[in-house]
């Protein structure tokens, strides 16, 4: 997958060479490429923004410069994301979605955002990480990315990791332990200590459930529950 980044604070992005993301742009996963959106501004301040019409507090960024950037690295194969607090809920599943794409290209709207028809005339894709306002979309592509990459094939060293996770099979992930077995006489469960497989899996569901139904009961759907499943969460 490629994925290109515009900002007019690249040097956000140096994260993405460390660890997992490093190891997969250098095993040639994945390349991700950062651009300064200045580079095409043409006026001697480089300005990238302007004040509203039908006025307000802010700024709002150009359409002139973002669309010059855009018409370079856009092709038809092209996912644009555009972070926005208006966008559509960021979830696994739009993770899946996007992990599937050829080519994805990310804009970080800053100020009050961009202006609206630079995203309509590029189609932009505008996805909400949750209801709060940041200072720009630089920390919610961060995320995007990290949560897209770790789906790429070949990024997670070991692809099991992602069968149990949260919001895989819809439900938050059971509770996890390792060594010591007693930690500040904190006992880890017996039962996962038991090799039992079998009770082992059906207790994680069953922890699962739980705690998926006391902070999250927007994700439980009663029809996609087995019977076995319902039981347990009436226990
Ligand atoms: N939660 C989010 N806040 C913001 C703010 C700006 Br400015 C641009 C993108 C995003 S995504």
């Amino acid at each position: 997958m490629k994925i290109d980044i515009l900002s007019i604070f690249p040097e956000y992005f140096s994260p993405l060479d460390l660890s997992l993301i490093g190891r997969a742009r250098s095993a040639g996963l994945l390349r991700v490429d950062v651009h300064d959106l200045r580079r095409w501004t043409h006026d001697v301040h480089r300005t990238v923004d302007d004040t509203p019409y039908g006025g307000g507090p802010g700024m709002v960024m150009r359409p002139e410069p973002w669309g010059e950037a855009l018409d370079s690295l856009v092709s038809d194969d092209s996912v644009l994301v555009v972070p926005s607090p208006a966008g559509e809920p960021f979830t696994q599943a739009v993770a899946g979605e996007l992990a599937r794409a050829s080519h994805m290209v990310f804009a970080c709207g800053r100020y009050e955002g961009i202006d609206q028809r630079v995203i309509d005339h590029f189609s932009g894709r505008e996805i909400s990480l949750g209801d709060y306002v940041l200072f720009g979309g630089e920390v919610a592509v961060l995320a995007i990315v990290e949560a897209v990459a770790r789906l790429i094939p070949g990024v997670l060293g070991n692809a099991d990791s992602l069968v149990e996770e949260s919001h895989t099979d819809g439900l938050l992930e059971a509770p996890v332990y390792t060594k010591p077995a007693s930690w500040r006489a904190h006992e880890v469960p017996e039962i996962l200590r038991s090799g039992d497989h079998g009770r082992i899996a059906r207790w994680r569901r069953d922890r699962s459930l739980e705690r998926t139904a006391r902070r999250r009961p927007d994700l439980l759907d009663p029809d996609a529950l087995s019977p076995r499943d319902l039981a347990a969460l009436t226990e």
